[in-house]
């Protein structure tokens, strides 16, 4: 029997292998495969351009900014707070993805994960009440706050508890702040929250509960107004404002000398 036609750079590879003829590699023969063009191991052609090497090149990479954020936090948590439907869980996964080494949690996810029988929050608040859920939901933040290196997404009401906040506030806490309309077209025919069932319709419903909120999520580091923008872009538009509290705010060990030596820090 022949032995499979491995490709030696990486078995997941699809493409033939592009070894020349007489190429051991792992004890098996390659023979050239005359059907890639201008293979450059085999092509007497010269390769293009590197287009690292010409950094004017549309082509040439430049690193993701949200993927530079990661070593400027220094492992502190994001911590996602807005309106329900405001895009907290959608903006924190991809912007966790994104940055690379940083991991997406949603508080609501773990309370889920949390409740007997597969219970939906939906049902919980029903059963139980909002208050009762208030206090699972303050228990969830005071664990995922020990950990580092997250971005998390909160449950709209989390900014509701004074108790909360001295565990956002181990974070940067950054509120997203869409159109009402926007977040009212988007939770039309959503049934999974329970402060929007009802006759009343939605947008009213939203623009009351903001009106108690609004102050609570202003407390945020970094607010970010959305109108139509798509996932990618707020993320960039996160990216960017995080960016800037941390130029506005660096860490104390960042903080330049003053002029005669001593740093700011060194006075206190
Ligand atoms: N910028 C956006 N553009 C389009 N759809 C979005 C955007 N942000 C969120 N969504 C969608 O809106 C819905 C609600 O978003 P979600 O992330 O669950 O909000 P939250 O976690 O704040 O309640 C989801 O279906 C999500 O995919
Ligand atoms: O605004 C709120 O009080 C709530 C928001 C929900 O989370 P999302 O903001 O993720 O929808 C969820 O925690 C619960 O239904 C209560």
């Amino acid at each position: 029997m022949s032995p499979p036609r491995l490709n030696p750079i990486h078995p997941k590879f699809t493409k033939p292998n592009p070894l020349p003829p007489s190429h051991s590699v792992g004890g098996f023969d390659y023979q050239p495969d005359d059907d890639i063009p201008d293979n450059p191991l085999t092509s007497s052609k010269p390769p293009p351009p590197n287009p690292l090497d010409d950094p004017t090149s549309p082509d040439s990479l430049t690193p993701d900014p949200a993927r530079l954020l990661s070593p400027r936090l220094g492992g502190t948590n994001l911590y996602l707070i807005g309106l329900m439907g405001s895009g907290k869980s959608a903006i924190a996964q991809t912007l966790a993805l994104r940055m690379g080494s940083y991991t997406f949690i949603d508080t609501d996810q773990v309370i889920t994960n949390l409740l007997p029988d597969d219970k939906s929050i939906a049902e919980f608040f029903e059963e139980e009440g909002e208050e009762e859920f208030r206090k699972i939901e303050t228990q969830v933040l005071a664990g995922v706050h020990g950990y580092v290196r997250c971005v998390v997404s909160t449950g709209g009401g989390i900014v509701c508890a004074p108790q909360n906040w001295s565990k956002l506030q181990t974070g940067i806490v950054v509120f997203l702040d869409p159109d009402l309309d926007v977040i009212a077209s988007r939770l039309e025919n959503d049934t999974t929250r329970p402060l929007l069932a009802g006759s009343t319709p939605i947008r009213e419903k939203l623009s009351s509960i903001m009106s108690t909120r609004r102050k609570m999520y202003e407390q945020a580091d970094v607010t970010v107004k959305i109108g139509g923008e798509g996932v990618e872009q707020v993320v960039d538009m996160v990216v960017r404002e995080c960016h800037k509290f941390i130029d506005e705010n660096p860490p104390k060990q960042y903080q330049q000398p003053e002029e005669g030596g001593e740093s700011k820090e060194s006075k206190e």
